[in-house]
């Protein structure tokens, strides 16, 4: 079974997606890494976001980056939103989401354009989406496990950036799946999102049998 997570940032579709990917026993992609992985790695190497072949140059990531702290801050989710942008990073992506959407016995995947773009023809599509306002209180929230501070206000205004320019590209914009269920988890708690998704994914598979 292929299960497509997609949302904007800080919807809980990685946590979302992990705690289906724990409950169904299937191995989890956030493919939000990899275009963190190539932003930073661009960054480092004192390349420009906006050249295509800076941003194409740096796909070729060492593994290691992956487990860097760094790829977790907002300015590399921001670079990240920069670079996938261009149409051949997206490309040079493309191959390694989709072999592990094709594993054998399935996967979770979450990202922008997993149910659109990358697998298609999953089983299941959720969108996970939740308010500006709701999405950046939570990040400040992480942030401060962190130790870090985070304003609110700028981190809602970030987050609406990173919105437009995800939803606005001309390849592989984030948008909803005609076929997607829609989680809108502005209102409910961790447990209460997991709890949903589980119920959606199993009442999707339900409906596959008897069609
Ligand atoms: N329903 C929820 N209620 C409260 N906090 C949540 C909820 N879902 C996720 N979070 C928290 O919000 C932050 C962002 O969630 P995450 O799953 O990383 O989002 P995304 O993968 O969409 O960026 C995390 O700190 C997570 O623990
Ligand atoms: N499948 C994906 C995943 C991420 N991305 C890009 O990578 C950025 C970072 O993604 P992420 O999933 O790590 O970000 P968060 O939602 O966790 O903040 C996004 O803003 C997108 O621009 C994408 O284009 N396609």
């Amino acid at each position: 079974m292929i299960i497509a997570v997609d949302g904007p940032a800080a919807s809980g579709k990685g946590t979302i997606a992990r705690a289906l990917a724990a409950y169904f026993g299937l191995p989890h992609l956030d493919t939000g890494l990899l275009y963190r992985a190539v932003g930073l790695t661009l960054k480092r190497a004192g390349g420009d976001p906006a050249s295509e072949a800076d941003a194409a140059a740096a796909t070729g990531f060492a593994d290691g980056v992956l487990a860097d702290p760094e790829l977790r801050t907002e300015a590399t989710g921001a670079l990240a939103s920069r670079v996938s942008a261009h149409p051949a990073v997206r490309a040079a992506l493309m191959a390694r989401q989709r072999a592990f959407a094709h594993r054998p016995g399935g996967a979770v995947l979450d990202g922008r354009d997993i149910g659109t773009v990358i697998a298609p023809e999953a089983d299941v599509k959720l969108y996970v989406t939740a308010s500006p306002r709701v999405r950046a209180e939570r990040r400040a929230v992480e942030m401060a496990g962190r130790g870090l501070i985070a304003d609110v206000d700028a981190m809602e205004a970030e987050i609406r950036a990173r919105d437009a320019r995800d939803m606005g590209r001309d390849h592989a914009p984030l948008a909803q799946a005609d076929d997607a269920d829609l989680l809108d988890t502005s209102e409910l708690s961790i447990d209460a999102a997991i709890q949903r998704a589980i119920a959606l994914v199993e009442a999707r598979v339900k409906r596959h049998h008897t069609e």
